[in-house]
């Protein structure tokens, strides 16, 4: 590890058990220096003061690891330009975010100290704007879509099928970020629940939970005719080109979404690779899109499709169990690349399973964790 590494990582464990406070006093001091700033974020702050510090970590964490360092960075600067930032930005964060922690990291601050962050975030913020600035000469910053179909499908989670006001390039097993005209500036991440389509529409599954208020939005008031706003399309779950070995996929509830996806997309490519998809949920009244599933899995000899339903079995034949026990009883999994999908303890105990069953870690996908958090 460099000293600068090393200088910047100790700041972070100094301030991460005030880290609440560390982020409020930021941006308290961001709004009050610079209150043009403020009409860039949502009215309530409190999930956007946990990004903040999280993103610190994300960053910590890669700071070794150069070209995942400038992935991440790149990915963020492109991902900015639907909140209207803008280059003049990134000295005023900077200048915030220095003072903050000056007040929150007092043992480990120092001129030694300030120095590398300021080379770090001097260097890192660069990348964002590049990136903003080369994404800028071919995509916009964000786009309109309009909500064609809204089907509620439980009491709580509906299938909304969108139509985007200019073409929307993105890839099976990616997500995207929208906003509701009831949240303004809450943007929130939803999968892609098929894989491109030749009309242009795209779908997404949306489960309403408490203190989601973009989901609950989605859910509970989204009706067709309402727009909507989404960001540029993100992440790498995304198939290999090329590839030929097995597909091991296991969606819980919702993350079932970005697995239909997946499967579409192998169906497309017209290769016979076998798919194995294990579709967890409480209940069997929680399989809110086995029915779909079951159809493409009729229609496609390469798929499976296996329900699997901890409690509460029914009407609905399914692997009774937990998910991750279902996955262990069948298999050998060694030759297969695996796909995770769905809440945020599933993919941590479930890459932990899959390289259990012999899967290496590097052929495991599924949506960085700092990434899950913005779901709801
Ligand atoms: N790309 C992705 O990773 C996506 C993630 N999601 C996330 O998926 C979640 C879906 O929520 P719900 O439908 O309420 O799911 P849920 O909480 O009802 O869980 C669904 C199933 O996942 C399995 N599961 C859950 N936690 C587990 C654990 N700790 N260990 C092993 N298995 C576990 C169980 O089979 C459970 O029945 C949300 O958090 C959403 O943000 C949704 C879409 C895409």
């Amino acid at each position: 590890m460099t000293r600068e590494a090393e200088l910047i990582r100790r700041t972070l464990e100094e301030v991460e058990g005030s880290a609440d406070s560390a982020t409020a006093y930021f941006y308290a001091l961001l709004f009050v220096q610079y209150p043009q700033v403020r009409e860039l974020f949502p009215a309530a702050m409190d999930v956007q003061r946990d990004r903040l510090f999280r993103s610190l970590l994300t960053a910590a964490r890669m700071f070794d690891d150069g070209p995942a360092l400038q992935a991440h960075f790149a990915a963020l600067g492109r991902g900015h330009r639907k909140y209207g930032t803008l280059p003049t930005h990134y000295p005023a964060v900077g200048e915030c975010l220095m003072r903050a922690l000056e007040r929150y990291a007092p043992r480990s601050w120092g001129p030694e100290t300030e120095s590398a962050w300021v080379k770090a975030y001097t260097a890192l913020s660069q990348v964002m704007i590049d990136a903003a600035a080369e994404d800028e000469r071919h995509a916009p910053a964000w786009w309109r879509a309009q909500v064609v179909t809204h089907e509620q499908r439980t009491p709580d989670i509906a299938v909304l099928t969108v139509r985007p006001d200019a073409p929307y390039p993105f890839r099976a097993g990616q997500y995207t970020s929208i906003e509701t005209p009831w949240w303004p500036r809450v943007w929130r991440h939803y999968s892609f629940a098929s894989a491109p389509r030749p009309d242009g529409l795209l779908v997404f599954h949306v489960k309403a939970v408490p203190a989601g208020w973009v989901s609950t939005a989605l859910v509970h008031k989204a009706r067709p005719g309402d727009v909507l706003r989404l960001g540029p399309p993100a992440g790498s779950m995304t198939l290999d080109d090329g590839g030929d070995s097995g597909l091991l996929c296991l969606g819980g509830g919702t993350g079932i979404a970005p697995i239909k996806a997946l499967v579409e997309d192998v169906a497309k490519r017209g290769a016979s690779r076998p798919v194995e998809v294990f579709y967890g949920a409480r209940t069997d009244l929680d399989l809110y899109d086995l029915d779909p599933l079951l159809r493409l899995d009729r229609s496609y000899p390469w798929l499976s499709v296996r329900p699997v339903v901890a409690a509460g079995r029914g009407s609905v034949p399914s692997v009774p169990g937990e998910l991750l026990d279902a996955v262990r009883r069948y298999g050998p999994w060694a030759a297969y690349d695996g796909y995770l999908s769905g809440p945020p303890g599933l993919i941590r105990s479930g890459v932990a399973a899959l390289v259990g069953a012999g899967i290496p870690a590097h052929r495991i996908r599924h949506d960085a964790l700092e990434e899950l958090v913005n779901r709801p």
